[in-house]
């Protein structure tokens, strides 16, 4: 492979403009995987021809992958689309389609049935986005997270099972063990493939890569590429695999924290999570609304909770009860502190709701601007507790789980980011990717 050495000399490439990254992405990628298609395909004549016999696709071969996310707080479907435009190059990743519904498939915990039924409705846009014709070659994979994880083996295995029978009974490739708990490890690897192969950074052989932090309803994921032999030695043995992806080897250092995605941290703040909640009982925090009393249902679970109708509220009691969450249990890799972040999912939408980034375009911040915010958010509640009773708590929540949980500096720089070039950053590219690889569909 050959690469430009002034292309990987980046340090940047979240900055770059796009329309330099399709040119970047053809050079680093035509020897190893898709790459990016910016090219308006569309022609006068298409309109003329069914598209099987339009000459401009004559020899393109086009080709689709399904992935479903089924995360803790809703499932998606990402259907994406390649194109082979002739068996010498190899494929173009050419576009997404994106669906989500809410709640995720833990919260029929006790239905498994009903949230099969929320996966079939999501594989019914997938009959109208293939053409018929490709329905038998396009593989379908679901791959559950932190929500399924923290249900009891029988249940979670109870709504596998039924969502198999839907895949089953679907017209579409149903791999071996199409169905499952995705392991914590391959969920921060698989997103860090994703932003990195979008942000063209997986180019000039593992220079340049960014970090990836996601901050999952029930669980949490860190992960970068190593630079210094020190990071290597100190890490625990299980934070660091080795991937293979692209015919490159990568060790990485991931660790997905299973109960620290923002929703589990909101019950452990509260003294509900892995407890048995009586009937009737009350979760109270300083981090809430003094008088606010309401009801939440997570992972199919009743929990009421409210503010500290007598004691204290705001910023500062509410770091301390929030710290409780996060001191000391996560590891603190030091080569971290002085890097900078790609940040996605709760660390983008809490950051988007109280206007720290544009919510289209994201943006980069600082650690300290979501502490800045927190206090504004805690120390006001009720000017802004129409958002959500719980953004004081969340916010919070994020400050400590970014410094006191992985040690970042107040300066540590975040890229806020949610689609590069219109394509979700998401595990779930990366692992159409490994999908499409295993199953030989491309290569
Ligand atoms: O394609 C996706 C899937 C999830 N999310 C975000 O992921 C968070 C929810 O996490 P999830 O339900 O996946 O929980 P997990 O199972 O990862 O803990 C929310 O901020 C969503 O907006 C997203 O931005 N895009
Ligand atoms: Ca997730």
């Amino acid at each position: 492979m050959t690469v430009d050495p002034r292309l990987t000399a980046s340090s940047d490439p979240g900055r770059m403009t796009s329309s330099r990254l399709p040119i970047l992405l053809a050079l680093v990628f035509s020897s190893l995987f898709p790459v990016f298609s910016h090219s308006n395909r569309e022609m006068w004549f298409q309109d003329l021809f069914p598209p099987n016999t339009c000459p401009i696709n004559a020899k393109t071969n086009t080709f689709y992958g399904i992935m479903f996310d089924a995360g803790s707080t809703g499932t998606r479907i990402h259907i994406y689309t390649f194109v082979q435009k002739s068996p010498e190059i190899l494929p173009e990743l050419e576009g997404e389609i994106f669906e989500s519904v809410k709640p995720g498939l833990s919260a029929y915990a006790d239905q498994p049935e009903k949230g099969a039924e929320s996966v079939k409705r999501l594989l019914d846009m997938a009959i109208d986005a293939v053409p018929p014709h490709l329905w038998k070659k396009t593989p379908v994979v679901l791959k559950a997270t932190a929500g399924l994880r923290l249900l009891s083996e029988e249940k979670a295995q109870a709504l596998l099972s039924e969502v198999k029978e839907v895949f089953e009974e679907s017209p579409f490739l149903v791999p071996e063990d199409s169905v499952s708990i995705m392991d914590g490890s391959y969920e921060g690897i698989l997103a860090w493939i994703t932003v990195n192969f979008l942000t063209g950074q997986l180019a000039g052989h593992n220079q340049h890569t960014t970090g990836t932090l996601d901050l999952g309803g029930a669980s949490t994921q860190i992960t970068f590429l190593p630079r210094f032999e020190e990071t290597l030695k100190e890490s625990p043995r299980d934070f660091l695999t080795s991937f293979e992806m692209f015919n490159s080897t990568y060790k990485l250092y991931t660790h997905s924290y299973l109960g620290f995605g923002l929703k589990a941290a909101r019950l452990a703040t509260l003294g509900a999570l892995n407890t048995e909640v009586a009937d009737g009982q009350m979760f109270r925090s300083s981090c809430l609304p003094k008088q606010l009393e309401a009801e939440w249902h997570f992972g199919g679970v009743k929990y009421r909770y409210g503010g500290n109708k007598e004691g204290e509220t705001g910023f500062k009691p509410c770091y301390l009860e929030v710290l409780k969450v996060v001191k000391g249990k996560l590891h603190q890799p030091d080569e971290i502190r002085g890097s900078s972040f790609y940040a996605f999912s709760y660390y983008y939408d809490r950051a988007a709701d109280t206007n720290l980034i544009d919510y289209e375009q994201g943006g980069v911040l600082e650690v300290r601007d979501f502490e800045r915010k927190a206090k504004e958010v805690c120390d006001n509640m009720e000017r802004f507790s129409s958002a959500s009773p719980f953004l004081c708590m969340d916010l919070t929540y994020i400050t400590a789980l970014l410094k006191e949980g992985f040690g970042f500096r107040d300066n540590t720089l975040l890229q806020l980011t949610k689609k590069v070039n219109n394509i979700e950053t998401s595990w779930t590219l990366g692992a159409t990717f490994h999908l499409l690889q295993s199953l030989g569909i491309t290569y």
